[in-house]
């Protein structure tokens, strides 16, 4: 099993990217996993509780699980995909029955930062766009899909996206193979990344 890696600022264009990458790639031969996934279980807390997290910080993801559902899948087991509310802040009871494929794909703004995932990674992409084009990208889907209005996301952007930002994600742009530049929708890089795919399935 192939494992790619897809890290990048909130907003970068990594759903997208993944969403263009397996188009028009075998279905059955190709999976994704998200790092939303993996947020921490907060059942314990109240919602009201939950919207204070941190979720831009390594310790929110449930770093362990993650690892343990990718060593499965590579070993040839199929797992059960924690389900994440944006609007709960939280997993919900269902679950997705994941299989292994001859190439997973796993995204998230924080997967390059634990070293266990990176180095279950054989290829690491970051996906980059410029800070104002995903701070304006994030202010329309915070609002528009995940329950947040325009200044807490203005004012969690400043306080916490940020800085974690800069402290864990941007510095993990220099354990990537591949940088995608992704101001504006970039089918190079896509078809390019696609075709490497493509020959590992052919080898495989
Ligand atoms: N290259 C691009 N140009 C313009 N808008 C984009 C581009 N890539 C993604 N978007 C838009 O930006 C928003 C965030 O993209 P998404 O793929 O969800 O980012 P991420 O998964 O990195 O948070 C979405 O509304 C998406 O349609
Ligand atoms: N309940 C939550 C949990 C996380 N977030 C934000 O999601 C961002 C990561 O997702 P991307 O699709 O942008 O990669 C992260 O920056 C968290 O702040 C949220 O808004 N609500």
């Amino acid at each position: 099993m192939l494992i790619i890696g897809i890290a990048g600022g909130t907003g970068c264009g990594k759903t997208t990217v993944v969403n263009q990458i397996i188009n028009e790639l075998p279905k059955n031969e190709v999976g994704v996993i998200s790092q939303d996934a993996y947020y921490n279980d907060l059942s314990h807390l109240t919602l009201e509780e939950r919207r204070k997290t941190n979720f831009d910080h390594p310790n929110s993801i449930d770093f362990n699980l993650l690892e343990k559902h990718l060593k499965a899948l590579k070993a040839g087991e199929s797992v059960e995909q924690p389900v994440y509310s944006f609007l709960e802040c939280n997993r919900i009871q269902k679950t997705i029955p994941t299989h292994p494929r001859k190439v997973m794909i796993v995204e998230g703004i924080l997967i390059l930062t634990n070293s266990e995932i990176r180095n279950m990674c054989d290829i690491k992409i970051f996906v980059h766009a410029d800070t104002d084009e995903r701070l304006i990208r994030r202010l329309k889907r915070d609002v528009n899909e995940r329950g947040w209005n325009l200044n807490e996301t203005l004012e969690n952007y400043q306080n916490v996206i940020k800085p974690m930002h800069d402290q864990f994600i941007e510095p993990t742009k220099e354990y990537a193979d591949i940088i995608i530049p992704n101001n504006k929708y970039n089918t190079v890089a896509v078809e390019i990344v696609r075709s490497i795919i493509n020959e590992k399935l052919a080898e495989a």
